[in-house]
């Protein structure tokens, strides 16, 4: 392999900080580094102070730390540099363009450290890919997925899979290459029972009602309803604070507003919409239509339906709840109202939960909250078991069962198809660890992280 250009970026935050981490990986670290301290008496893992210099003008930089890393002992698998200087404006500019300047050096592209250690086998994609959301790991939730992610999990999992088809592929290919020899009768057949049962857990990994994926994500609450009922209201209530705007002026809430809450550790995405109603205007409509477009990708919708309004409810209204709904009688400081009133008018509806609310006395807040709460940890709680946390996973094992329920069509019919079935699932779960050639996939995943990670 040829060397790599050597390649630097501001590692920690934006801003100003006690603290910035400048970090260099590749051939010509060190290099630099004596460059910007004149001095060539640095150990590996060992943390120097030393005083950095434009080696143009020898004007003082900073007084800092630098701690080097020998290939292949660093976090990138090459010689790395860390720069621990002040974390202010004009030290972490004046080191980085000083950096500039030297023609041995180029800027690291977001998440080019992170590729070069998956390219030299310090991680593979999942774990790579767990790293990135621990980095992004908003709960104490998600980041014990991203961490577990990061410990190889899924790695283990997806690797174990893909030895087991390899190696029922060679014994397929050998029968197809030495048909005469004496192999034990009906390779395929064999195999039949394998694939079977690899075929289920794989379905069974694949059948987990999304939770990493929302884990990850956020567990998405919609908060729908007609004009006026009280959703945005209701939205500050719950988020105690005064994200959207609340008028007695029908139609006030067009664009979706969001707001992150962190529910005893899990992630939820509260999201206010326009109210539904028929002969809306023009802007009016299209805010309808972005609520129904946030209700269909909804972990939870609160319908919200005023109590003193009750029993009118439009159709629109109606036709929301599902099973995975709240009905949510706001405003209940205006007119009292028992929520069992709600299965009397409408047995057939089965929402969740029905409760009161007021945002005006906060009747039924704290009580909401936590119902939501017990609803969307119960939806993301996470066992043991190694968890499925993203589509592109996703994608590609629902392509590996297909393979695999072809061959047990396969198998009946030609060993070379067979053999051929198994070589394409086993390459679907090569993708996701990246343990096989897929330079195309590394650019889109690697493109995803930050600059200095
Ligand atoms: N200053 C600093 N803090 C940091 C990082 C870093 O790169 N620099 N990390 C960056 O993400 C995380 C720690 N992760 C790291 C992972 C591997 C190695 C490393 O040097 N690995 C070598 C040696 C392993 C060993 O000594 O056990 C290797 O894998 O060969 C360093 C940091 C969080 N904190
Ligand atoms: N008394 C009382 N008034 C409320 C309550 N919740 C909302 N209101 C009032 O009802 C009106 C509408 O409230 P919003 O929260 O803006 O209603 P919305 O459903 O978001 O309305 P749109 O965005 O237009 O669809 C405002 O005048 C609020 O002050 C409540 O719990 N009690
Ligand atoms: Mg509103």
């Amino acid at each position: 392999m040829t060397a790599q250009k050597t390649i630097y970026a501001l590692s920690s935050g934006a801003g100003t900080a006690g603290v910035a981490v400048i970090r260099l990986s590749g051939p010509d670290s060190f290099e630099a580094l004596t460059t910007l301290t004149g001095r060539h008496d640095f150990e590996p893992r060992v943390a120097t102070l030393c005083k950095l210099k434009d080696p143009d003008d020898r004007s003082h930089l900073d007084h800092a730390l630098a701690l080097p890393f020998k290939e292949p002992y660093s976090f990138t698998g090459e010689d790395v540099v860390e720069l621990h200087i002040h974390g202010g404006r004009a030290v972490t500019e004046g080191v980085l363009s000083t950096l500039h300047k030297n023609k041995s050096l180029r800027m690291a592209e977001p998440g080019e450290f992170t590729r070069r250690a998956f390219e030299n086998g310090k991680m593979d994609l999942t774990e790579a890919e767990g790293l990135n959301d621990l980095i992004h790991a908003q709960t104490a939730a998600q980041r014990q997925l991203a961490l577990r992610q990061m410990d190889g999990a899924l790695r283990h999992l997806y690797e174990g899979w893909r030895r087991d088809l390899v190696s029922l592929l060679a014994h397929l290919e050998a029968d197809i290459d030495f048909p005469d020899e004496d192999l034990p009768e009906g390779v395929a057949e064999a195999a039949r029972p394998k694939i079977r049962t690899l075929c289920s857990d794989l379905k069974g990994h694949l059948d987990d009602n999304n939770k990493g994926q929302a884990l990850r994500n956020g567990f998405t609450i919609v908060i729908l309803g007609a004009p006026n009922a009280g959703k945005s209201s209701l939205m500050n209530a719950l988020a105690q604070s005064d994200v959207a705007i609340v008028s007695d002026e029908a139609g006030t809430t067009r664009d979706a507003i969001e707001v992150n809450l962190d529910l005893g550790g899990y992630p939820v995405r509260f999201i206010d919409t326009a109210g539904i109603r028929e002969n809306a205007g023009k802007v009016e409509s299209e805010g309808i239509k972005r609520a129904l477009n946030k209700a269909e990708q909804a972990h939870l919708k609160l319908i919200t339906i005023r109590a003193d309004e009750w029993p009118d409810v439009s159709r629109e209204t109606l036709e929301l709840i599902d099973d995975r709904s709240f009905v949510v009688f706001s405003q209940s400081d205006k007119a009292d109202l028992d929520p069992a009133m709600f299965h009397v008018k409408h047995p057939s509806l089965r929402p969740v939960e029905v409760t009161t609310t007021s945002s005006v006395t906060q009747q039924g807040i704290s009580d909401l909250l936590e119902k939501v709460e017990r609803y969307s940890v119960a939806q993301m709680e996470i066992n043991e078991a190694p968890i499925l946390t993203r589509m592109r996973h996703r994608t590609a094992l629902e392509e590996c069962i297909s393979h695999l329920e072809r061959f047990d069509q396969s198998a009946t019919l030609d060993a070379v198809l067979a053999a051929e079935d198994v070589r394409m699932a086993a390459r679907c779960l090569g993708s996701i660890t990246g343990l096989i050639d897929v330079e195309e996939l590394l650019d889109v995943i690697f493109s995803d992280f930050c600059i200095g990670k």
